[in-house]
């Protein structure tokens, strides 16, 4: 079997989540993370929170195919055109999985203090049961998962350089996810949260 097509469903309950360690190989991955780290329009936005401005733990950047905004956290995004890498690792995706992707929003963690905090990836513009492939180049980081309503369930993931995560079916209703910080020195990640947006 190709390496590109190993995958291990994590087995949680309201879940449907996938992880494929090896979608893209070690110098492939080295190339993407290169390019986009270079050539992406970065930009750093600010989050408010009880009334309180801050500038959001990391670096983002949106892409989309048909002109649609997302908004999250306050925050409204207007997207740039794919790039040819871009456009390239998401037509990769599309012979794996069964789905359309308009939009990506890219991450960079400039280092252990950069996070994503604890959210669900449910705003109405990516419909019912959002399907979310998300792709992660350069440091490996730790990505938790905790149910909404049964505290004991909870999991930890390693996301490494060149994998595919992939969410979908009533993940989003059951289940948040974060990045958190860490402590040790590590370099920049960029992450890549392919999705439909109608
Ligand atoms: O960086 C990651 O792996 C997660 C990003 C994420 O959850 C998001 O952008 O919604
Ligand atoms: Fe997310």
């Amino acid at each position: 079997m190709d390496s590109a097509s190993v995958k291990k469903t994590l087995e949680l309950q309201d879940a449907e989540i996938t992880y494929y360690p090896t979608f893209f190989s070690k110098e492939q991955a080295d190339i993407y993370f290169e390019v986009l780290r270079g050539t992406f329009p970065w930009q750093q936005d600010e989050i408010t929170l009880f009334g309180k401005t801050y500038p959001q733990p990391r670096l983002t950047a949106l892409f989309g195919n048909n002109g649609k905004s997302y908004s999250y956290s306050n925050i409204t995004m207007q997207p740039h055109p794919f790039t040819p890498e871009l456009l390239q690792i998401k037509t990769t995706i599309e012979k794996e999985v069964d789905a359309q992707f308009t939009t990506c929003l890219a991450n960079l963690y400039r280092n252990g203090k950069d996070s994503n905090g604890w959210h669900s990836d449910d705003e109405k513009e990516l419909g019912q049961n959002p399907i979310i492939a998300s792709v992660s180049l350069g440091a490996p980081r730790f990505f938790h998962l905790k149910h909404n309503t049964n505290k004991t369930l909870k999991h930890k993931l390693l996301l490494e350089h060149g994998s595919l995560l992939l969410m979908q079916g009533k993940t989003q209703h059951f289940w948040q996810h974060q990045i958190p910080k860490t402590a040790k020195k590590i370099e920049e990640r960029i992450n890549l949260t392919f999705r439909i947006i109608a």
